[in-house]
């Protein structure tokens, strides 16, 4: 049942086992997998609004609408950012039932086997290994034919993908006019061909996989929240609940839950076994400050009573740096004569209505690139490799049929987005104030180390040589706002000034082995030191996996959800 105001829940007088804050990517999986017990009653608060009819979430090709600055954003900006001259940039987090997954660009890649063997090892729990989870991301995956149902030999492994979990996982369902290119130049020996970039091993030029069903998008609202799943009586959902703290109900016992509704008024709701806090990387920190859960200096000096010291509540902050690199092209058959004509656009819409075919079945991306820089680079006489290991990536590419910005007024272009996937700078999530629905200061440091600098800079030449190689001859004309020949001062500058995120906040909440000094959660997601919560989504990563996080997400909420069900089986 999904609830749009206090009044209306109280008016069930319920009693909840599991409390979940935050009914985002991790949240609704949890919440899907605990009420399959009917005998367990959960109830989802969740700040945002409904994910229903809103024609920019639903529609794969306007997911750049979604956000930001939109009813279904919470609307963040960073800190001004050291490494891109001092500006702060965009942040956006799904306001919304399905959190994230609700706005996102619905790529869907897992990571390399040896990002998750570094969960492993650094959480010491082979639980959180690639070979451990593997299950579980078939659980969370149900691959679907693509809207056109296109013959997709030679464009996916099938042995590496699941059939019947929950959450639509598909390839593109409308040809882009780049694909040949971009098989051709998988000919060449830098950039080759990965038949599946979610095997474990993910480097090289892969077809593009997403989160989509049926030329619309698959989200953990319309999939883990799908109608026979809401239907069920033991699971609310409560829209309009801002968190604001959890309160102690016995000594060291966290299962009380303050929030608000949109009038400002506060209640409380207390589980009877645990609460679940699923607020995502920027929220659920926020929520243990404002609680008295972190450092406990910072928060006295805040005017917050300190309960419970915590010192790496919100700190490991970690995220992907991207450049916007375009290239100027000879064709007028790219995303952008479609973006600035109205009537071709409203075909197209009309299409979609109509049948779900044509160009908005799909995300703006028709391919994903998993690179390294050269073993023997000179960054790597002055710093470690940080990658998981030598299979994983440093960078990526992201293809698509156009300028994923806004265009400028005149001009088509080929997309060729890069950004630093195994990143060394960490940033924070902090507060400013005790006020408890003020945004915290989110400083992700991106591009803060010169590894991470170093390595984009290696990108952009990378992309480049892609852009430049036979296949593109006669098609792409210059890259954008630099020139084939830039030097490396200029491309610095032009990185600094067009730098931005892939919007992959993670970590904020990091895992540690049990009784590490370090560390917000142990590796069953319980807080250090305290009962009664767990925290379940993409801030209890230690190291973010080198690939766009939801698949990740998803993963941590399936896991965590059979880790709360043996926990109260015993
Ligand atoms: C614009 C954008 C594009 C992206 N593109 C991709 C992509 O293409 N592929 C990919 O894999 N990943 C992408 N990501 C990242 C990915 O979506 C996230 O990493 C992932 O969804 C995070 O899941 P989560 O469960 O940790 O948090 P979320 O899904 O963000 O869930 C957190 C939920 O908690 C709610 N919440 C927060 N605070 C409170 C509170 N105080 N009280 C109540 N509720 C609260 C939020 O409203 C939200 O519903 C993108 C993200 C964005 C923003």
């Amino acid at each position: 049942v999904i609830l749009d105001n206090v009044a209306e829940l109280n008016k069930l007088n319920l009693k909840f086992d599991f409390v979940v804050v935050g009914g985002g990517t991790a949240g609704n999986v949890v919440a899907n997998r605990l009420s399959e017990d009917p005998k367990a009653s959960v109830l989802v608060l969740e700040a945002g609004t409904s994910n229903a009819d809103v024609l920019d979430i639903i529609v794969p090709f306007f997911c750049t609408r979604a956000t930001p600055d939109t009813a279904q954003d919470w609307n963040y900006t960073t800190t001004p950012q050291s490494a891109l001259n001092n500006r702060s940039i965009i942040y956006p987090r799904g306001f919304v039932l399905g959190g994230s997954s609700s706005v996102n660009y619905m790529v869907y890649t897992r990571g390399s086997e040896e990002d998750f063997n570094r969960w492993a090892k650094v959480t010491e729990d082979q639980g959180w290994g690639w070979n451990s989870l593997l299950p579980y991301f078939k659980k969370n995956e149900v691959f679907t034919p693509p809207a056109d149902h296109h013959n997709t030999r030679g464009q996916f492994n099938p042995a590496v993908h699941g059939y019947n979990g929950i959450n639509s996982v598909t390839l593109a369902g409308f040809p882009s006019p780049v694909d040949n290119r971009v098989i051709e130049t998988t000919k060449e020996s830098e950039f080759p061909f990965n038949l599946d970039p979610n095997s474990g091993s993910p480097l090289g030029i892969s077809w593009a996989q997403a989160t989509i069903k049926d030329g619309a998008r698959s989200s953990s609202a319309t999939s883990y929240l799908a109608p026979n799943f809401i239907a069920r009586p033991n699971l609310h959902v409560l829209l309009h609940a801002r968190v604001t703290r959890v309160l102690q109900t016995a000594s060291n016992t966290f299962r009380t839950v303050e929030f608000q509704d949109l009038n400002g008024n506060r209640s409380t709701v207390t589980a009877q076994k645990e609460v679940i806090l699923s607020a995502g990387s920027i929220g659920t920190p926020t929520i243990l400050l404002h609680s008295g859960i972190g450092n406990s200096s910072t928060l006295k000096s805040l005017g917050i009573q300190p309960v419970h010291n915590l010192p790496s509540v919100g700190q490991n902050l970690t995220d992907h740096s991207l450049a916007f690199l375009s290239f100027v092209v000879n064709s007028n058959n790219t995303f952008e004569t479609f973006d600035r004509n109205a009537t071709l656009l409203a075909a197209d819409l009309a299409q979609w209505n109509k049948s779900r075919t044509g160009p908005l079945v799909d995300n703006p991306l028709s391919h994903t690139g998993w690179l390294r820089i050269p073993d023997d680079s000179s960054i790597f006489k002055k710093f470690p490799d940080a990658a998981a290991g030598p299979n994983t990536p440093h960078y990526e590419f992201i293809i698509s049929n156009g300028m994923f910005l806004p265009p400028p007024p005149t001009g088509n272009f080929l997309g060729l987005i890069t950004a630093v996937v195994s990143p060394t700078s960490r940033g924070s999530i902090t507060l400013a104030t005790s006020d408890l629905l003020a945004p915290p200061l989110i400083n992700p440091n991106l591009l803060g180390s010169e590894v991470d600098f170093f390595i984009l800079r290696e990108a952009v030449k990378s992309a480049f040589r892609f852009a430049s190689s036979p296949p593109w001859k006669n098609y792409v004309i210059s890259p954008f706002g630099l020139n084939f020949n830039s030097t490396d001062d200029e491309i610095d500058e032009w990185i600094r000034e067009n730098g931005g995120s892939v919007f992959h906040p993670a970590g904020s909440c990091s895992m540690s082995p049990k009784g590490a000094t370090w560390g917000v959660v142990d590796p069953d997601l319980t807080v250090k030191g305290l009962s009664g919560l767990r925290v379940v989504d993409l801030s209890i990563v230690p190291f973010i996996p080198a690939a766009h996080t939801q698949a990740s997400a998803y993963v941590i909420g399936e896991r965590a959800s059979d880790l709360i069900k043996e926990h109260w089986s015993q």
